[in-house]
């Protein structure tokens, strides 16, 4: 019997499902069985020239539509989104193996936040008047084109409408190409717009490996490439859009520091460690996984730490009792597994957890490492899983250098009670996301990306609308022109 997670077929294009089984198959695997559930196909270069080329006709008239018109269109399908919550929170965790208890109110609901957030922007995209004279110059804001999106797989719902809610407010059309690991749920987003009345053509959801992605990028009618992804291939993506001078986003990697000093309250420096590792299975990619304590609360830190990670509900991750599910792939089990080992090799500390649990699926037990030394692999690595660790410092200074001393800059957080310090600290940081006695909040409202090497540009919030879109200016001049001859 076909599964459930099995799409009508693998590509959407021009507001129709599309197939072409020439492609590539691409197995879908549910991380907490290991069984294959569903089947889709890499786009063939055929597939690939209909997306584009569906996008780059389309394009042009839904820009000319006004602003208040996209938004309502955006809004609409927000609110379908939000009635279907239930099945598409059941389908991210098909795809992903993330527990219904996160995807419930994580994605969908993120994915529509962004659309109803993107969509009430849209009527209100402005330029300027400025007066120079009796001359004035004023300002448009337009859309760039032809958008492309490439997801990772963490978050397949809500990279699609974080990419793709911004891009259509503002004019543009996309094609969107999730990760070959997630593919089925950024075909739902494509189908919800449609359904609420997204003219065929704008948002295409094509499937493939890096490949299909370096075809997009690549393309000569693409004008912006928005990237989700690990930090090599947003290199590689980066440059392959410079050699086209193509405007980019780049959402990378992190290894970000969560600093906790000695005055914070530690319950909630302990459930900040625990959303800032754990959550998703520890696939998040702002997660602060360089945990510095203040040496005066370390044992204490460490011993509530364990006690509560300890209460971790590991199993079916379609049992809303569940609060901890596997990793995406056997691969990225492997991959962390092997971190976990190089901890214990390099001398780091075990608290708890430690290895692959015992139970079907890609499970990894949620890991706590303690004296763990910056030069340590795990301290120095993304990891991408549920391996925390907590490494010990003396003072604010100290803590500020260590902190930074990384390639990446994605996010950063502080626990104290003492605000000045607070303040003090995150500003020295560097890092695109920070939090104060929090951590791994990611409202729409807010701006989020990275420094360093954890990327370009910026998702959510007005700046995002910056990212898809670009400013023309007409001088208007009021008088006789002079000129030299
Ligand atoms: N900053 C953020 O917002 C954010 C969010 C989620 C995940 N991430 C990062 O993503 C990584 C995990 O995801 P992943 O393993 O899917 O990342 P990945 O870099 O392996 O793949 C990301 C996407 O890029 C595509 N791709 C690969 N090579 C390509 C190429 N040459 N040209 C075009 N596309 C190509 C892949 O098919 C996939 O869709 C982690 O590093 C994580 O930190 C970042
Ligand atoms: O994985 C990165 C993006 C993100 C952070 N929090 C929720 N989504």
């Amino acid at each position: 019997m076909t599964h459930p997670a099995q799409p009508k077929a693998s590509h959407f294009i021009n507001g129709a499902y599309v197939e072409d089984t020439a492609g590539t198959p691409i197995p879908v695997i549910y991380a907490a069985t290991g069984e294959q559930i569903a089947t889709v196909y890499a786009a063939t270069p055929a597939i690939v020239e209909q997306a584009l080329s569906t996008a780059k006709a389309a394009q042009k008239a839904w820009a000319k539509m006004t602003g208040t018109e996209r938004g309502r269109i955006l809004r609409r399908a927000a609110d379908i989104m939000r009635e279907r919550n239930h099945e598409l929170s059941v389908l991210e965790t098909y795809d992903t193996g993330k527990p219904l208890q996160e995807t419930l109110v994580a994605d969908a609901t993120s994915g529509a936040d962004a659309l109803e957030y993107f969509g009430g922007l849209a009527g209100s995209l402005t330029g300027e008047h400025i007066p120079m004279g009796e001359d004035w110059v004023y300002t448009v804001r337009e859309a760039l084109g032809l958008c492309v999106g490439i997801g990772a797989w963490n978050y397949p719902t809500q990279i699609a409408c974080w990419k793709g809610a911004p891009a259509l407010a503002c004019g543009n059309s996309m094609v969107f190409k999730p990760s070959e690991t997630t593919p089925l749920c950024a075909l739902k987003v494509a189908e919800i717009l449609h359904e609420a009345g997204l003219p065929a053509g704008l948002y295409n959801v094509i499937q493939g490996m890096g490949e299909v992605g370096a075809a997009l990028v690549t393309d000569p009618r693409v004008d912006k490439v928005s990237l989700t992804g690990s930090v090599p291939t947003g290199k590689k993506v980066y440059a392959a859009a410079a050699a086209g001078m193509k405007h980019v986003t780049m959402e990378l990697g992190g290894k970000s520091p969560l600093i906790i000093f000695d005055d914070a309250d530690v319950e909630n420096a302990v459930g900040g460690a625990i959303n800032g590792n754990f959550y998703s299975s520890g696939q998040v990619c702002s997660n602060g996984t360089r945990v510095f304590v203040q040496k005066g609360i370390k044992e204490k830190f460490l011993a509530r730490l364990a006690e509560r990670t300890g209460a971790a509900v590991l199993g079916d991750p379609q049992d809303e009792a569940t609060s901890f599910g596997p990793m995406v792939t056997e691969n990225q089990m492997n991959i962390v597994l092997g971190y976990i080992e190089k901890g214990k090799e390099e001398g780091a500390r075990l608290i708890c957890g430690g290895k692959r649990a015992d139970m079907p699926g890609f499970f990894v037990e949620p890991t706590v490492f303690a004296d763990v030394t910056d030069d340590m692999t795990i301290a120095r690595e993304e990891i991408f899983g549920p391996v925390m660790s907590v490494l010990d410092f003396d003072t604010e200074e100290e803590v500020i250098a260590r902190a930074n001393d990384t390639e990446f800059g994605l996010s950063a957080g502080v626990f104290t009670n003492d605000f000045s310090r607070a303040h003090r600290v995150i500003g020295q940081l560097e890092a695109g996301s920070c939090f104060i006695n929090s951590y791994n909040d990611a409202p729409v409202e807010a701006p989020f990306g990275g420094v360093k090497a954890s990327g370009v540009g910026r998702e959510n919030s007005k700046e995002a609308i910056k990212h898809f879109s670009q400013v023309k200016s007409v001088y208007v001049r009021m008088g006789d022109v002079e000129a030299a001859f």
